[in-house]
Formats: C-alpha cells, sequence, structure tokens
C-alpha cells in the first residue's frame, strides 16, 4: 500500500448507530453516491442482519454504486461494499445475500476479543473465542474473496491474546484486520503502540491490509487513528461529521484534512477529492438530522469564520495568518469575515468594498459607529443590515429636517399617540403631537403638521431586514407631490407630480418609518430649491402638558 492510506466509509453503518440518526434507503443510496465521487474507496454500507430495510439498502447500493464508476469519481473503480456481520452463519448469509453483486464486494465480520466482553458479553473462554473467529472467518471466505475481520474491544485486549486472534484470522482467510478502539478508551500513545505491536508479533501481518477504527468518547478519535496510521495502518474507518454510536467515530474530514494540510509530516495520500467535503457534510446532517456543531473542525459553520478585528485585520493582509487551510479546499466559497461587536474598520470597510460602497475618513468613521451601535444589539451584522445602514447614511445631501425625538404610545388601551420632535431647516426645534390609527399614522400627521410640504403617501413597506427579536426594520416609502388640481386633472396638463423615496433602519420600527418618511419628505424640499414654510404656531396642536413645555422649549431656542 505504500503511502496511500485506505478510506473506509462507516457512515451508512457505524455512523447511523447515532441515537436517532435512522436514514431511509433512498436517503442511504443517495449518500453512498455522493461518497463513492468524494473518492472514498469502500463503503460499508450497512449490517444487513438487522432488518428487511438494511438489507434492501445495502443491496441497492450495491447494485449501483458498487458496479459503476460514478462521474466524477476520482479513481476508475466504483468503490469496495461492505456489509457488516456478527461471527455467525445467519449474519454472513445476510450481508453476502446484500453485497454480492458489488464489483468489490467485502464480508466484515467482528466478534469481542477483550475479558470484559467475552465475560459478561459473549459469556465465552478465549478458546471458544478463537475457535468461533478460526469457523465464522474461514465459513465467509468460503463466499467471498475479500473478508475483514475485527476483534471487537481490541483497545481493551490483551495484547498477547489479540495477536493470537489476528494469527487465526490471517489463518482462516481474513484480508484486512481491523483494530477498533470500540469504546473510545485509549491515548494516542497507546493506540499507536497496539498498533506498533500487531506489526511486530502477528505472523504475516504484512499480507493483511491493517485497519483502524476509533470511538471518541475521550475526543480522541482523530488523533488515535492518525497514531495508528503513522504505526503503519494503511486503511482509516471514519465517518463523514464523526456521527457514530454513543460520541462517534472518527470523523473522515478530519483525518483527511490532517493529511492534506501536513503534507510533508505524515508524506502518506488519500483518494478524496476534499473540495466536495463540506457538501457531503451537509447532506449527512440533512439525512441523519443531526446538527453539525458551528465549531466543528473542517466542516463545522465556524471554521473559516473569523470575528474579532485582530483577525480579521491578519486575515486581510495575509490569510494564512489565521488560516491553515484555504476554505476552497474543502468546497466552502471563501473565508468569512464575520461582522459583530469585535469587529474593526478594516474588515468593516473590506466588506463594505466588496459590496460596492466605499467609505473612507469621517463617513467610514460615522457608519463605523452606527454598525458598532447595532452590533452591541445583534449577534452578527449581515450583508442586509449593512445595506439598511448605508441607505440609512446616504440620505439625501440637505438634511433639511432632522429628527430629534420621538415619542409614541400605542396599545389597546388608548388612541395612538405620537410626539415629533423635528430640526427645521431655519435652524429651530419644533415639537408637535397627533394622534392616529396607529403609531405610524400618528407619527407622520406629527411630522405633516410641522414639515407640510403638500406630499401624499404613495406607497408604505415595512421588512425585517435579518432574522430574530433583535433584527433591524428597514423601512421604504414613497411619496408624491400633492396636485393642487386633484380630480380636475384631465382639464390640466401641467407637468407630472414627483415622487420620491425613503428609507430608514433601525431595531425600533417605528423610528425607522419616521426616518424613511423624513428622508423622501427632505428630496422633496431639496427638489422644491429648499423652500419652506414654517408652520404658524397655531397649527400645533398640543395633546398634553409635557409637549407643550417641549413646543415652548423648542421656541425659546
Ligand atoms: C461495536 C459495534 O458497533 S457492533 C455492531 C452493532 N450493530 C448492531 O447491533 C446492528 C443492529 N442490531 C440488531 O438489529 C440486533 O441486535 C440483531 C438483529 C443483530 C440481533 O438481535 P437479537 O438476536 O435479538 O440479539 P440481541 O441484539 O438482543 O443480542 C445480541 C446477541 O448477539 C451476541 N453477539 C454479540 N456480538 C456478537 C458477535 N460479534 N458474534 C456473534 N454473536 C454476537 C450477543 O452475545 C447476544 O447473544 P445472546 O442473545 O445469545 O446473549
Ligand atoms: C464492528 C466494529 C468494527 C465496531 O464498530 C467497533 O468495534 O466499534
Amino acid at each position: 500500500m505504500g503511502n496511500y492510506v485506505r478510506i473506509f466509509d462507516t457512515t451508512l453503518r457505524d455512523g447511523e448507530q447515532s441515537p436517532g440518526a435512522t436514514m431511509t434507503s433512498s436517503e442511504k443510496l443517495e449518500i453512498a453516491k455522493a461518497l463513492s465521487r468524494l473518492g472514498v474507496d469502500v463503503i460499508e454500507a450497512g449490517f444487513p442482519a438487522a432488518s428487511p430495510d438494511d438489507l434492501a439498502a445495502v443491496r441497492a447500493i450495491a447494485e449501483h454504486v458498487g458496479r459503476e464508476p460514478i462521474e466524477g469519481r476520482p479513481s476508475s473503480e466504483p468503490p469496495s461494499i461492505v456489509g457488516l456481520a456478527r461471527a455467525t452463519k445467519g449474519d454472513i448469509d445476510a450481508a453476502w445475500e446484500g453485497i454480492k453483486r458489488a464489483k468489490h464486494p467485502c464480508l466484515h465480520t467482528f466478534l469481542s476479543t477483550s475479558d470484559l466482553h467475552m465475560k459478561h458479553k459473549l459469556r465465552m473462554s478465549r478458546e471458544q473465542v478463537l475457535a468461533k473467529i478460526a469457523e465464522q472467518v474461514a465459513y465467509a471466505k468460503s463466499l467471498c474473496n475479500q473478508i475483514e475481520f475485527s476483534p471487537e474491544d481490541a483497545g481493551r485486549t490483551d495484547p498477547e491474546f489479540l495477536y493470537q486472534v489476528l494469527d487465526v484470522a490471517i489463518r482462516a482467510g481474513a484480508t484486512v484486520l481491523n483494530i477498533p478502539d470500540t469504546v473510545g478508551y485509549t491515548t494516542p500513545d497507546e493506540f499507536g503502540g497496539i498498533i506498533s505491536g500487531i506489526f511486530a508479533n502477528v505472523p504475516n501481518i504484512d499480507s493483511v491490509i491493517v485497519s483502524v477504527h476509533c470511538h471518541n468518547d475521550l475526543g480522541l478519535a482523530t488523533a488515535n487513528t492518525l497514531a495508528g496510521i503513522r504505526a503503519g495502518a494503511r486503511q482509516a474507518e471514519v465517518t463523514i461529521n464523526g456521527i457514530g454510536e454513543r460520541a462517534g467515530n472518527t470523523s473522515l474530514e478530519e483525518v483527511v484534512m490532517t493529511l492534506a494540510t501536513r503534507a510533508p509530516k505524515f508524506n502518506l495520500t488519500t483518494g478524496i477529492d476534499t473540495t466536495q467535503l463540506t457538501r457531503v457534510s451537509r447532506m449527512v446532517s440533512t439525512a441523519t438530522g443531526i446538527v453539525v456543531q458551528p465549531n466543528k473542525a473542517v466542516v463545522g459553520a465556524n471554521a473559516f469564520a473569523h470575528e474579532s478585528g485582530i483577525h480579521q485585520d491578519g486575515m486581510l493582509k495575509h490569510e494564512a495568518t489565521y488560516e491553515i487551510m484555504r476554505p476552497e479546499s474543502v468546497g466552502v466559497t471563501q473565508t468569512n469575515l464575520v461582522l459583530g461587536k469585535h469587529s474593526g474598520r478594516a474588515a468593516l470597510s473590506a466588506r463594505l468594498n466588496a459590496m460596492g460602497y466605499s467609505f473612507d475618513g469621517p463617513a467610514l468613521d460615522r457608519v463605523f459607529a452606527r454598525f458598532k451601535a447595532l452590533a452591541d444589539r445583534r449577534k452578527q451584522v449581515h450583508d442586509a443590515d449593512l445595506e439598511a445602514l448605508i441607505h440609512d447614511e446616504v440620505g439625501p445631501d440637505i438634511e433639511s429636517f432632522q429628527l430629534e425625538g420621538l415619542l409614541v404610545g400605542c396599545g389597546t388601551m388608548g388612541m395612538p399617540t405620537a410626539t415629533v420632535r423635528l430640526r427645521c431647516p431655519d435652524g429651530k426645534v419644533r415639537v408637535h403631537a397627533a394622534v392616529g390609527t396607529g403609531p405610524v399614522d400618528a407619527a407622520y400627521k406629527a411630522v405633516d403638521a410641522i414639515v407640510s410640504t403638500n406630499a401624499d403617501l404613495l406607497e408604505f413597506t415595512i421588512r425585517s431586514v435579518t432574522e430574530g427579536i433583535d433584527a433591524l426594520g428597514e423601512v421604504a416609502v414613497r411619496i408624491r407631490e400633492r396636485d393642487e388640481h386633484e380630480g380636475v386633472r384631465a382639464q390640466h396638463s401641467g407637468p407630472e407630480k414627483r415622487v420620491f423615496h425613503g428609507t430608514g433602519a433601525d431595531t425600533d420600527i417605528i423610528v425607522a418609518s419616521v426616518k424613511a418618511y423624513l428622508r423622501a419628505q427632505n428630496k422633496l424640499v431639496q427638489a422644491t430649491g429648499g423652500e419652506w414654510d414654517a408652520p404658524s404656531s397655531r397649527d400645533v396642536v398640543v395633546h398634553s402638558e409635557a409637549v407643550q413645555a417641549a413646543v415652548a422649549s423648542s421656541r425659546a431656542s
């Protein structure tokens, strides 16, 4: 095998043993096709004795995926298809029934060899176990050329007995000896030592492939698998996303990307097309319903995401500062500089540039201040949030009216009321309160009383820019200059009345609504040469003492 490591994928067998991960036959077939395209050498398709459905799924995979090379598959050969069986004739027959139509079928049988398992689970002596291995491996060999044998719980098996077991299995016809750390008990030095011990003590070990199969109970599955490979194993049994019994199996993507990323250290290759890893990971997650944790190595949503300003600045200067693999190498389109409360100007301005905006100097400072204020309230700031902020920032050249304050009262207990405080083109601050059918209507009436531009509201739309209770709301309005001759328009062929658009964004949707309305009103005022008739004090309707006081104070200023 030299420096080639065979990737044996057991997502459909051990992976499916994850509580709740049961997949339908058609999902399994689709995943098997994806695994084949990914370039795995071996697919353990199931445990046919477990149920008629399992048998049917294994058979379908053997017939479809195990016979023809799939388009796009790195190797021209179809993968080997494996069926798992206890060391019993019935299980072996069922497994053979499942896989026999594959071009490269392989029967995998196993029997526990640790004293603990033999005594309490199998209730068999060492001698009985050795005899059963000899008998059942030989029986399997009578059906199929390729036989994999696993001494279950090898990680806790007495090494001397393990060598005896493996010797018996080779003599009976096994072609692959798989060494499982069934309960994820060993540490990397111990597991590497077990594999080295096997190479040093089992006769004819060079005539078979030595395989490793680790579980992740202590989070050591990948480390143990790599230790086994460094000790000479040339097959790694893995699952996509590391799913499997209890804490799972070794994850395919971690082993493959370690061998690829640290190539000079390992000097080993696999047949995996790593650019498909992310896609297959998502497919398995969807089929099993097992969500990939965001910080999962290689395929987690955050594996190529950077949130803090110092890291983002480093990444913008040189990608190797904080990334040891390129995202494209695992099929992620690009590094994700997540904008959040820890981000700095460098990342914000890079994101804005990518979105087609260029801000620098005080304009960037302004957007940055608003971005930070938003990021303090939101977990993440998305492009859509930025768009809304920018549209809010890039308003009319002159802000004739500026919102200085807004107070609304609404609900089921009384009349919706809004008090609006605006700085007007003459520099004075005016306050007006109004009632309406709802808080927005009340606020717009209050704005109208101060702005009095003779415009009709044509359209009002509100949408949540992003998801969640803390999402930014974006309001878009369109207003049209009022036609003084409305109703007798046919007799007047004057110019069409102009329409002005305004948007506003805020986590408070009433504030966003007023900002949008004022934007549009400001454009109208600007378009009419900045003309504006200040309302007489008679026009100001006062609804409370507080507002009266506010009006008085605005007059005083
Ligand atoms: C480490 C691993 O991942 S091993 C693979 C685990 N996968 C599965 O178990 C697949 C799903 N399993 C099943 O559907 C069922 O367990 C079946 C159909 C295989 C067996 O069901 P049952 O016959 O009802 O047996 P049950 O599951 O209750 O008990 C397992 C029996 O197999 C025996 N057994 C366990 N491992 C082996 C083995 N490798 N070879 C032979 N017998 C074994 C046990 O000692 C026990 O025998 P007993 O009933 O005489 O005490
Ligand atoms: C069947 C064997 C290989 C197994 O899954 C284990 O021991 O974990």
